[in-house]
């Protein structure tokens, strides 16, 4: 391949999430999750953002669908709100609300777009959580239901399915941080959390292959950096080692070793109780997947802080340019994460399930959005990507984060990492040049300037 190029049938997507997205929250029997007692409640988020309207994508699905459509987009990769399916979390299905669902999976497949299904990303039933939430074992147990009752029902129709996204953020910036829904801080929780998450992978991945007939694809989707030390200390690179530690072997290692990191028990087991991982849940947790999803944005870089309680350490800047996140632009850390995973924990294919970045957009007088900033960000780990995949790691897609400006969780409406400009109070899609961008690189299936 030549610089920057492709192999042929790379899988070219844009990526969003229903709460992000969707709007509509009380509509169509959809039931309340988290995220809407969380958006509702003083002082969790920006400006008292709600993903109440959003982008109104449940009633412009279509309009949205012929974009991708221009785009050139060969998939798109959406979660399913797991409160319009089950809008208590258990029991009777929502017919409305996966009538939903399927009217879009129908504009996709008139698009020729393939559908890429996250299960949950982020949005509980509030039910489930006044029953404990994910804390609770049952709660792995009620996710593997609805799981295996979403493939009966649409398995035929969906090539790839997700069933978590970044479950290091659900666990610690919702339970730990209280940065996320549902806003607790309590490190034992959080700990519990991971593990019935991954137990509910492990669950549904069960699920998924004991009603044969499968034709698509099942994995989870990783949020991964690079932790790289601040000198060359060696208490620097201990607390990297921390960092990494939680951050990506603590979901790895169960994944794909079938055991916690030893390291990191004893580092954690000495803060705080640990949930107890049985070696049936261990053996459920780490089948085999079909390929691994990682969201990759940034690098860590740490230096030792014996004060800080958690992992004895404190994150700093590195010296790249920044995102509108604060984000440092490294390009370099999504190759470093793609070529450990293949060497030190599976030979699965791997997807980029999200990468972009957020920046100041705003229209100019000439009615265009002019946003540079991103196209060098996503040239440049593009570049990266190509190298990767030259170098015989088994990358087979790459899905930009976001195909439009969205609700950003505790930031609201206030960071906008779409290729689609939204003017939310009139709903308006305006294509970025980076969606014009976009459209040359996957028409080329390569890097272009
Ligand atoms: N922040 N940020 C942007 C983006 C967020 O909008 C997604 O929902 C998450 O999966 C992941 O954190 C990445």
């Amino acid at each position: 391949m030549a610089e920057g190029g492709f192999p042929p049938g790379f899988l070219w997507g844009a990526a969003t999430a229903a709460y992000q997205i969707e709007g509509a929250v009380d509509e169509g029997g959809r039931g309340e999750s988290i995220w809407d007692r969380f958006s509702h409640t003083p002082g969790k988020t920006r400006d008292g953002d709600t993903g109440d309207v959003a982008c109104d994508h449940y009633h412009r699905y279509r309009d949205d669908v012929r974009i991708m459509r221009e785009l050139g987009l060969a998939a798109y990769r959406f979660s399913v709100a797991w409160p319009r399916i089950f809008p208590e979390g258990r029991g009777r299905p929502n017919p409305d609300g996966v009538a939903f669902y399927e009217r879009l999976l129908d504009e996709l497949e008139k698009a020729g777009i393939q559908p890429v299904v996250t299960l949950y990303h982020w949005d509980l039933p509030q039910a489930l959580q006044d029953r404990g939430g994910w804390p609770h074992r049952d709660t792995a147990y009620r996710f593997a239901d609805y799981a295996a009752w979403m493939f009966e029902r649409l398995g035929d129709r969906v090539p790839y399915w997700i069933t978590h996204n970044e479950p290091f953020v659900v666990s610690i910036l919702g339970h730990v941080t209280g940065e996320h829904a549902p806003g607790l801080n309590d490190p034992a929780a959080g700990f519990r959390t991971a593990h019935h998450l991954l137990l509910s992978h492990g669950l549904a991945v069960q699920a998924f292959r004991e009603g044969g007939r499968r034709k698509g694809r099942i994995g989870i989707t990783l949020n991964l950096s690079p932790v790289h030390p601040a000198s060359g200390s060696p208490e620097d690179e201990a607390a990297a080692r921390r960092v990494d530690g939680l951050i990506n072997r603590w979901f790895l290692d169960p994944l794909f070793r079938g055991a916690y990191p030893e390291d990191m028990v004893e580092h954690f087991g000495r803060l705080i109780p640990l949930p107890e991982a049985s070696e049936d849940d261990m053996r459920l947790i780490s089948q085999d997947v079909d390929f691994l999803g990682v969201n990759y944005y940034s690098r860590q870089v740490v230096r030792h802080d014996p004060g800080e309680l958690f992992l004895q350490m404190r994150q700093i800047d590195g010296p790249g340019p920044k995102t509108e996140m604060g984000w440092e632009v490294y390009p370099a850390g999504l190759g470093e994460i793609l070529r450990r995973l293949h060497e030190a924990y599976t030979k699965a294919p791997l997807f980029v399930t999200e990468n972009g970045a957020a920046y100041p957009d705003t229209v100019s007088p000439d009615g265009a959005v002019h946003d540079p900033d991103r196209i060098a960000y996503l040239r440049d780990h593009l570049l990266e990507l190509s190298r990767v995949i030259a170098g015989g790691v088994p990358v087979q897609g790459y899905f930009l984060w976001s195909l439009m400006d969205n609700f950003e969780w505790a930031h609201g409406y206030s960071k906008r990492f779409g290729i689609l400009y939204v003017d939310y109070p009139t709903q308006r899609r305006i294509w970025k040049d980076s969606a014009y961008w976009y459209r040359r690189v996957i028409e080329a299936n390569a890097v272009v300037e």
